[in-house]
């Protein structure tokens, strides 16, 4: 008999596959800390939670017998997934059951917004009859733009349409082509910010889209701009969007998430006259509480049957009888796909592993996914990405994987090259494993390079012209920014050169700028092996 403890509330309807089960009991005991958690977990085969439980190392470490936590939803920021995974046990959630419902509730917001609803209501009931205070402004002929454009981005930039709405946006990884096929029209997130009467964001909040819309973009934001909010807190500025609506930048907000949830008793959001709030209801419907409870249930007994399941988030590899000779190859192929991400402009359409040497006589096809959650995990967050997941991803956003012998010549010890194609250009990074070295770069594009893939390295390009490598260096040096290698490569003497340095630390955002601002450097990248 499997026990299966169920610790937030969620649907009785969406859990019947579990009660119903004769080889299942379910507890469903719901407002627990994490001292009464960690005392009653250890019997149980699986938990499953909504977002109210914060599944810590502690409970993790406690649940000795666990095999599978269920995530009654998209988000899994309240599941310790390290952890997780250290214990050999399986997070699945339920990524598309709230989508519609989620996408509603940012129409909700966005009307309400609009016409002062929260506020109007507040006033009508408190005995004032004020026709003149909320005046408010039409949906139609109005520009929406969309900063993520996932699942439910794009349900949101569906229904604008209906709305009369000019839909614009931003997402590394939507296609131009289904875009054009949605009617939006993909930007980039200065000509959203400068441009739009409506912003929503949709993206999962990570490194990158942390404080997305801070400061400096309010500093250019289209004037009466109205915001809103129901992915995560933390992706706008709190502080800076107060200013901005006090100096009169921003008309309105309306905020389902917060950094901190719940936001303290004396949060400025919570008295502010222009900003509307919801405690994170984004995916409170019977539908959509219904709709994650049944996925994850099967999920979860999918997992505890061990049969084959799906949505699995942190999923550690179990390869073939291939692993042997593939094993060391996994964590390159992994650092590979970050560095190529973080390389590479545009939309992502086509990811190609090619291996030379032995590896190309072997079914490669295992490398893949590692390769797909280190160019996934960049704009997507590490925690949605894993090996098990990561090819649906990408099949998902119409990436293009190919998975071939290797084209170039020069290689025949066992390397990978991964080429990723955006919409815009096709770059390519080629690694090795070699047994005494480990994990190394060896070319980045045409350029030989023997580089560890840890830490932060530094690509620039540049003209070939005297004193660059010495001005570059001065200007990190002057900036604390230690080199631990520098290489330098160049076509043709007078021609177009690079430059790639391993430095001891990440190079701020002004020193980045300072490199830019040197005119013979046309690109620098940074690249993060987090
Ligand atoms: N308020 C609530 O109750 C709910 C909130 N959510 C949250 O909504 C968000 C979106 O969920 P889904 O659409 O299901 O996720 P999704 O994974 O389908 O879409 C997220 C999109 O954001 C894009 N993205 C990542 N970095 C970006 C960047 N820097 N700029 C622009 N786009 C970027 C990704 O490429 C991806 O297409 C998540 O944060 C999720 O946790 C989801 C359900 C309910
Ligand atoms: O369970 C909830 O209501 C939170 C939903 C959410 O934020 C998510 O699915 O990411």
């Amino acid at each position: 008999m499997f026990k299966v403890l169920v610790s937030d509330p969620i649907s009785d309807f969406g859990l019947q596959q579990l009660t119903r089960a004769a080889d299942v009991e379910v507890d469903k005991i719901t407002g627990l800390g994490e001292e009464e958690l960690i005392s009653i977990i250890r019997p149980y085969d699986a938990l499953l939670v909504r977002s109210q439980t914060k599944v810590t190392r502690r409970i993790v470490e406690a649940g000795v017998q666990l095999k599978v936590i269920g995530r009654a939803g998209v988000g899994v920021d309240n599941i310790d997934l390290d952890a997780a995974t250290s214990q050999g046990i399986v997070v699945v959630n339920a990524p598309d059951g709230n989508t519609v419902t989620t996408c509603e509730h940012t129409f909700a917001m966005m009307m309400a917004l609009a016409r002062h609803i929260p506020q109007a209501y507040a006033q009508t009931v408190a005995g004032h009859w004020d026709r003149k205070s909320f005046l408010g402004v039409e949906l139609r002929h109005k520009i929406l733009g969309v900063l993520g454009l996932g699942r439910i981005g794009i349900e949101v930039a569906k229904r604008a349409a209906a709305f009369g709405m000019t839909v614009i946006g931003y997402d590394p990884f939507l296609p131009e082509e289904k875009a054009n096929k949605l009617g939006i029209k993909l930007t980039t997130v200065d000509e959203v910010i400068r441009t739009a009467d409506f912003m929503t964001v949709h993206t999962p909040l990570t490194n990158e889209t942390h404080h997305m819309i801070a400061g400096p973009q309010f500093d250019v934001m289209k004037r009466g701009m109205r915001i809103v909010n129901c992915a995560r807190g933390g992706i706008i500025d709190e502080a800076a969007l107060v200013e901005a609506l006090d100096e009169g930048i921003v008309a309105g907000a309306a905020f389902d998430v917060f950094e901190h949830e719940p936001p303290a008793p004396d949060h400025p959001f919570l008295r502010h006259p222009k900003i509307i709030v919801t405690p994170h209801l984004g995916a409170s419907t019977l539908e959509a509480q219904e709709n994650v409870a049944v996925d994850v249930s099967e999920q979860v007994i999918h997992i505890l049957r061990h049969e084959p399941f799906k949505n699995a988030v942190n999923m550690p590899a179990v390869p073939t009888d291939l692993l042997n000779k593939l094993q060391p190859y996994f964590t390159l192929c992994e650092q590979l796909g970050k560095a190529i991400a973080q390389m590479t402009d545009g939309a992502v359409c086509q990811v190609t592993v090619e291996c030379s040497g032995e590896l190309a006589d072997l079914d490669i096809s295992p490398l893949t996914p590692y390769v797909i959650k280190g160019i996934l995990s960049h704009h997507l967050g590490a925690e949605q990405v894993n090996v098990v997941n990561a090819i649906h991803l990408a099949k998902f956003r119409d990436i293009h994987l190919v998975e071939r012998k290797s084209l170039l010549t020069q290689s025949s010890s066992s390397e990978i090259t991964i080429r990723l194609k955006t919409a815009i250009e096709e770059r390519w990074v080629t690694g090795s494993a070699l047994p005494s070295v480990g994990e190394r770069l060896v070319r980045i594009g045409p350029y030989p390079v023997e580089i560890s893939p840890d830490g932060f390295v530094l690509l620039i390009s540049q003209k070939d012209r005297p004193g660059i490598i010495g001005r570059v260096g001065t200007l990190l040096g002057d900036s604390g920014i230690n080199i631990a290698t520098m290489q330098v490569g160049r076509n043709e003497a007078g021609g177009s050169a690079v430059m790639i340095l391993k430095i001891d630390k990440k190079a701020p955002k002004n020193v980045m700028e300072s490199l830019y601002a040197i005119p013979e450097i046309k690109r620098v990248r940074e690249i993060a092996f987090d």
